[in-house]
């Protein structure tokens, strides 16, 4: 019962978070944070894996329960339902969905009573397959949603703070003797050397690396490959000082670290000041420092980076990770929920529209106020993306700034860049954007030119659009090997 307990509290608040209307992350991420929230006690990976699934087809479950009764005849008790719509609606899942088609708990009432009705249950689930004509439900979620929505390479780099480089690729060959020369080859068992990004390689997402010595002991770190590329685009070294300036949970912080440091233990000196707003995820990110061994090299400051790094105290910083909080549409897992959202018909309609085959195509005021509402989101975000690199360019010495997203939408790509550039002050103090020869110049995928001619276009000038275009990257989530991606670095 406690795992039924567990589930139903972390399913309780998913589904307040898809009531907001906007759910902030992923589904695992999510459940994750539920199950520190509530301190549960049951594994969270397995919780996840439990509601992952329950989610896919909660909207087929709601209908097959609603037909079946159960939720009409629940006993009460001073007035009030004895068990929960959603533990109800997990044992459901467990009877109808899982592989093992039974609900995994000792004989309790509610078991009984979710027993009783098994044949309704069952018989509604076939009546509702032949109205869908499919002769399984999972034809209707696989697909489109999860296996879309999963990383096609899990990619691994060698955190050089931690090891001998060398030393460590010989043990990686040891675990993955099988090199592909392309990403799309990979199977499990195989592994991708990666031509962008030094040290970094990609695996079968199957492959369990987390359970190995080298992930435990910080030798390898999991980062998606485009994350990577700020980093690498900044490539300070060890005489530069570097402003992380939205820095947990800290991928990037410690990536650009591996190119400052050369010597942890015998250079304690700070290098990188690294600024996060949100306390709890700054714990996260000290952690991350520490694991990857360059926490002596990095300060931490706990706040709002516009508003408590004042560029006269950092007259000696020369480069900046400017990585801010985004839509996040390039990313996995939070796809898959937006497509939920998509889908999601407010009770009292799919009630009013029971019976109708296309009840879940959302009418056109519904998509309507869908499109104005993430217009005025992206709006806010690319003002406050804007605002966070304007203020990275006021520091005095800085000579470079990579400024990057995990968003698909040129809202917080290129036109953040238009805006900076037609600003005045940012002319004023110099800066450009870098051309693409100093920006993974072999990256095929570049920025949208369109986007530079709808502002620039007038000034008879395409080839500066080309050039800017060309100056930033983007990755398109999935068919780039990886999440959704924009940088752009500007230097002067
Ligand atoms: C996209 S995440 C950064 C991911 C990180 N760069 C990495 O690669 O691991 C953005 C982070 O910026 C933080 N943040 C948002 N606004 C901020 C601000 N004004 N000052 C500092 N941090 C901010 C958010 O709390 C969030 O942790």
């Amino acid at each position: 019962m406690e795992f039924y307990r567990d589930a139903t509290w972390v399913l309780e608040f998913v589904e307040q978070e898809d009531a907001k209307g906007r759910i902030s992350g992923s589904l695992q991420t999510l459940v994750f944070q539920s199950c520190k929230r509530y301190k549960l006690k049951c594994n969270p990976k397995h919780v996840y894996a439990v509601l992952d699934s329950c989610w896919k087809y909660k909207p087929y479950l709601e209908k097959v329960m609603k037909k079946s009764g159960i939720l009409d005849e629940i006993p009460k008790r001073k007035g009030k339902p004895m068990y929960s719509r959603l533990t109800l609606m997990l044992m459901c899942h467990d009877l109808l969905f899982s592989k093992a088609k039974r609900i995994q708990m000792g004989k309790l009432p509610i078991k009984t009573y979710v027993l009783k009705h098994k044949s309704r249950l069952h018989s509604e689930l076939v009546k509702l397959k032949l109205k869908l004509k499919v002769k399984n439900l999972s034809e209707l979620v696989s697909n489109a949603d999860s296996e879309n929505d999963m990383t096609p390479v899990r990619w691994i780099r060698i955190n050089p703070l931690r090891c001998d480089v060398e030393a460590t690729k010989l043990e990686i060959q040891k675990k993955f003797p099988t090199r592909v020369e392309n990403w799309s080859d990979i199977v499990p068992g195989s592994i991708y050397y990666d031509e962008y990004i030094p040290n970094l390689f990609g695996i079968h997402p199957q492959d369990k690396i987390t359970s190995h010595n080298l992930y435990k002991q910080g030798k390898i770190i999991i980062q998606d490959r485009a994350s990577c590329f700020p980093a690498h685009i900044l490539h300070p070294d060890e005489n530069d000082v570097v402003i992380d300036g939205c820095a947990a949970p800290g991928n990037k912080t410690t990536h650009t670290a591996s190119y400052m440091i050369k010597e942890p233990s015998k250079d304690p000196k700070i290098q990188i000041y690294a600024f996060e707003k949100n306390p709890e995820r700054a714990k996260i990110l000290d952690k991350m420092i520490k694991v990857a061994g360059c926490s002596k090299n990095i300060k931490i400051n706990v706040g709002d980076f516009t508003k408590i790094a004042l560029p006269e105290k950092y007259k000696d910083v020369t480069g900046f990770i400017v990585d801010p909080s985004c839509s996040g549409s390039g990313i996995f897992g939070r796809k898959f929920i937006d497509s939920l959202n998509r889908k999601k018909m407010n009770k009292d309609e799919a009630d009013k529209k029971e019976g109708d085959e296309e009840e879940e195509v959302p009418d056109e005021q519904e998509e309507y106020n869908k499109r104005e509402d993430l217009k005025t989101r992206l709006s806010k975000l690319s003002s406050f993306q804007f605002q966070v690199v304007k203020h990275a360019m006021s520091f005095p010495n800085a000579k470079k700034i990579v400024y990057s997203t995990c968003s698909i939408h040129a809202e917080e790509n290129e036109r953040v860049v238009i805006d900076l550039m037609l600003d005045s002050k940012v002319k004023q103090w110099g800066w450009k954007v870098a051309p693409r020869s100093k920006v993974i110049p072999t990256w095929p995928r570049r920025g949208k030119v369109e986007e530079f001619e709808e502002v620039f276009r007038e000034d008879g000038n395409s080839s500066k659009c080309e050039e800017l275009a060309g100056g930033c990257i983007r990755a398109l989530p999935r068919s780039d090997g990886g999440i959704g991606f924009f940088a752009v670095c500007f230097e002067r």
